[in-house]
């Protein structure tokens, strides 16, 4: 038996709107004088190679044309079968004025055309519902003008004079309607372009998030001369020198150390070393010095290709580079990113010129390989860099870095020969550049994904392990990269402190919001699993008085550049995020990191706490965890520490266990900040209720704009069927939520007010401690006013 066809239910609202649309379509055929016709444009019949072809320009991608060389288009152009003859023709609107154009400059004559109708003879044809209710409007205006009999009556003249005239009203309405829609487009439009044109050029620029990174030194008086004698024995040349005391780096970190001579002694090198290690200076340093070793000739090639994660890490690397390279007395390489958030055309030139090229691999793809040329000048570099590389090998990367390593690898003659499908077992032709991998962690689940068995709980790999992986998957020029792993023991520094807060799962808000102010004028930075987290945390905790800025994939990319540009540059702020800032971020000062969210993976808390603790800072990481989740964040953080160490004498390795400590944290404290904290969670669900009821509106208004009927919430409300189902009752909180009245929330605020200016406990205010009006630090180590924070005092890590 043939199985039904199955189709997806509509949304309540939307089919309501359909079953409009259909009840109008029936009284529309019923009588067919409030149809109109839609004048149908004449098609003529053509012969192809008369039509004015155009060549179509290949795109780098199918450089071996796939066959198509030569390929021309032509726009415009129908291709007709006669159902009787079978033959098949092609019908063109141009062909007339084609025609004409060449008949007038052969002959100074138009000799016209024979034409082909499309449609019904009498040149009254069903046009189908129009787009607007104007054009309706419209042709039926022109039909009462041609169907009104000469000799009809005066009465009936004046009936019809009258109709026509109320006609011509509603018509100007509606026109002074949508003029009005026209200029409110065209302003949003402008407004677009405008923010575009500021993105464009605050991205470009490497500007605002990551200036702190590029910036240099002033030559004022702070600009000392540092020692860099401790470089020395890695054999640079004086520019890169003179470059890295202008960034006060007086000595290499191990990372660096290690890497920098293998890497300009032309190996191949895998780099592990734990969170703010210096990685990024650790390929940044040898490619300088090729770049200054080999002044540019002749056509312009780049000289080495980065391949990063996230866009905040592509312009962050970019930034780096920029200021190691713009820190001497010589001509700077000129550095391009290429990320989301920029034009591609604008993209694809300064790709043109780029020595070096920092980019996403999604984006790169599609600039690389859509351009023309661009293959085969990225096929000359001499670096090519995967920077969190287990990472881009991994979660949805591989495709997009594959396509960049197949174009760049394939071998033009045996391409043709061979096919594409077995790309990865094809033989490479020996590739020249050096290949430059680095990471701090290698993990277990990406190779098995990749191998297409489950990722049980993210283990990290070993270095054979590791190897082996990436001998697979990247095109390395040796046999075997150089493998340097300067933290074998661990991925983490030793200057992070972890610990684990236990709550409620119900009550992982309010215990977020007190571990902030336990860590009052701190730089935070708060870790979630999603987006919808994220907009919703954001304003909790700024309805607490807290400099809360958000950062996840779903914002465009100026508000993400801004977003990490104020955490940046405000003391005492905060970042809601998601793993999108878990990697590879840079930014100075962190000092707590908050898992609100459990990491998912080993690899992935490693990253998250990395962003604290950097170069020789210190930092703490906490994870917020629900009584039934303890027990896994024990064993994956065992799973992260987990080191094997070998006794003098014994011949086996004792593995060496880590055992997160539970933080002790005064929970009568952490209860008189419930009531401020439900209001503020009150108050944001109203606001997030109310957002999304607008957006909600704004696609079924769009939806019923595209049906052709009116949209009216409350009426589609009632017609749509009731909804009982799973979501319901999640439903009715959301429309409560957003429900809440201009007054009711301003009550809510008014009360919050007066709850955050309130003490929370005996001495000392809140107000004072965010201020600065006490001393927070010596409240925190336990001196001066101990009352607000009771028994916690530096929450169980001043024993340490
Ligand atoms: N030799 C050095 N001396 C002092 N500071 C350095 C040195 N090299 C790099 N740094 C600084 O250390 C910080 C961390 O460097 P970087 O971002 O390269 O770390 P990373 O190892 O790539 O970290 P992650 O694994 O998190 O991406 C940067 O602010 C950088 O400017």
């Amino acid at each position: 038996m043939a199985e039904p066809t199955m189709k997806r239910a509509l949304p309540p609202k939307v089919a309501a709107m359909k079953a409009r649309k259909r009840q109008k379509l029936d009284e529309a055929v019923q009588s067919p004088s409030s149809v109109a016709s839609k004048p149908t444009p004449k098609r003529q019949k053509v012969v192809l190679e008369e039509l004015q072809w155009k060549e179509v320009t290949m795109p780098d991608r199918l450089e071996d044309f796939e066959g198509f060389y030569g390929l021309e288009e032509i726009d415009d152009v129908d291709v007709v079968k006669d159902e009787a003859t079978g033959k098949t023709s092609f019908e063109t609107v141009k062909a007339q004025e084609l025609r004409r154009a060449r008949d007038t400059a052969a002959n100074g004559v138009d000799t016209g055309v024979n034409e082909v109708e499309d449609g019904a003879s009498d040149g009254v044809s069903w046009g189908g519902f129009s787009d607007s209710e104007e054009k309706i409007e419209d042709l039926n205006l022109q039909e009462i003008e041609a169907h009104v009999p000469r000799e009809e009556s005066a009465a009936t003249a004046a009936a019809a004079a009258k109709d026509a005239k109320q006609d011509a009203k509603k018509k100007a309405k509606l026109e002074a309607k949508k003029s009005k829609q026209k200029e409110a487009k065209k302003e949003a439009k402008k407004k677009r372009q405008d923010d575009k044109a500021q993105e464009e050029e605050l991205v470009s620029a490497g500007k605002g998030a990551f200036d702190i990174l590029a910036e240099q030194p002033s030559d004022g008086d702070d600009a000392e001369v540092v020692d860099v004698s401790a470089w020395e024995s890695l054999g640079l040349s004086s520019h890169t020198l003179e470059s890295l005391s202008h960034l006060k780096f007086s000595q290499p970190t191990l990372i660096q150390a290690s890497s920098i001579p293998e890497i300009i002694d032309g190996h191949d090198v895998v780099g592990k070393a734990s969170t703010g290690s210096g990685k990024t200076l650790a390929f940044g340093i040898p490619i300088l010095e090729r770049f200054l070793a080999s002044p540019r000739e002749g056509t312009h090639v780049p000289l080495a290709l980065v391949i990063s994660p996230t866009r905040e890490l592509a312009h962050q690397i970019t930034a780096h580079l920029t200021a190691l390279c713009s820190g001497g007395d010589f001509e700077a390489p000129f550095i391009a990113a290429v990320t989301g958030g920029l034009s591609v055309q604008k993209q694809r030139r300064q790709l043109e010129k780029a020595d070096i090229v920092v980019g996403t691999p999604g984006r790169l793809w599609e600039v690389i390989g859509s351009g023309q040329g661009l293959v085969s000048a990225f096929k000359k570099i001499q670096f090519l860099v995967v920077d969190e590389a287990d990472r881009l090998l991994s979660e949805g990367h591989y495709k997009e870095l594959g396509q960049i390593l197949n174009i760049l690898d394939r071998d033009d003659e045996k391409a043709d020969e061979e096919g594409d499908e077995e790309s990865e077992q094809k033989e490479t032709p020996p590739v020249h550049r050096q290949t430059l991998v680095f990471s701090a962690t290698f993990h277990k689940g990406l190779q098995q994904k990749l191998a297409g068995k489950s990722n049980k709980g993210g283990d990290l790999m070993n270095k054979q392990e590791s190897m082996e992986y990436l001998l697979k998957k990247l095109h390395f020029s040796e046999d075997k990269p150089k493998f340097i792993d300067t933290n074998p023991s661990s991925q983490m520094t030793s200057r992070l402190k972890e610990g684990l807060i236990e709550c409620a799962g119900t009550e992982k808000d309010l215990y977020l919001y007190a571990l902030l102010m336990f860590h009052p004028n701190k730089r935070a930075l708060i870790f979630t699993n999603s987006i919808s987290a994220v907009r919703r945390l954001n304003p909790l905790l700024q309805n607490l008085n807290l400099a809360a800025y958000p950062l996840h994939s779903g914002m465009v990319q100026k508000a993400r550049l801004r977003s990490v540009e104020r955490f940046t540059s405000k003391p005492g702020s905060i970042l809601v995020a998601t793993d999108v800032a878990a990697r590879g971020l840079d930014i100075p000062n962190v000092d707590l990191i908050i898992h609100y969210h459990l990491p998912r993976a080993a690899d992935t808390y490693v990253h998250r706490s990395g962003r604290t603790a950097r170069a020789s800072a210190s930092g703490t990481s906490i994870l917020i965890c629900a009584p039934e989740e303890v027990a896994g964040v024990r064993r994956l953080i065992a799973k992260v520490h987990a080191r094997a160490e070998q006794k003098p004498g014994k011949a086996h390795a004792k593995r060496i266990g880590y055992f997160i400590r539970t933080l002790d944290i005064d929970r009568r404290i952490v209860s008189r900040l419930k009531p401020r904290a439900t209001l503020a969670k009150k108050l944001a669900d109203a606001v997030i209720a109310k957002e999304k009821q607008h957006s909600e509106d704004d696609w079924l208004r769009a939806a019923a704009e595209d049906l052709g009927v009116d949209y009216d919430s409350e009426t589609f409300e009632k017609e749509a069927p009731g909804r009982h189902g799973r979501g319901a009752g999640r439903k009715k909180k959301m429309k409560e939520a957003s429900a809440m009245s201009k007054g009711e929330m301003q009550a809510l605020r008014a009360e919050l007010k007066e709850l955050l200016s309130q003490r929370v406990n005996t001495g000392v205010s809140e107000r004072y401690l965010t201020s600065g009006g006490v001393d927070v630090d010596a409240l925190l180590r336990g001196e001066g006013n101990v009352e607000f924070l009771g028994k916690v005092d530096g929450l169980g890590f001043d024993d340490e």
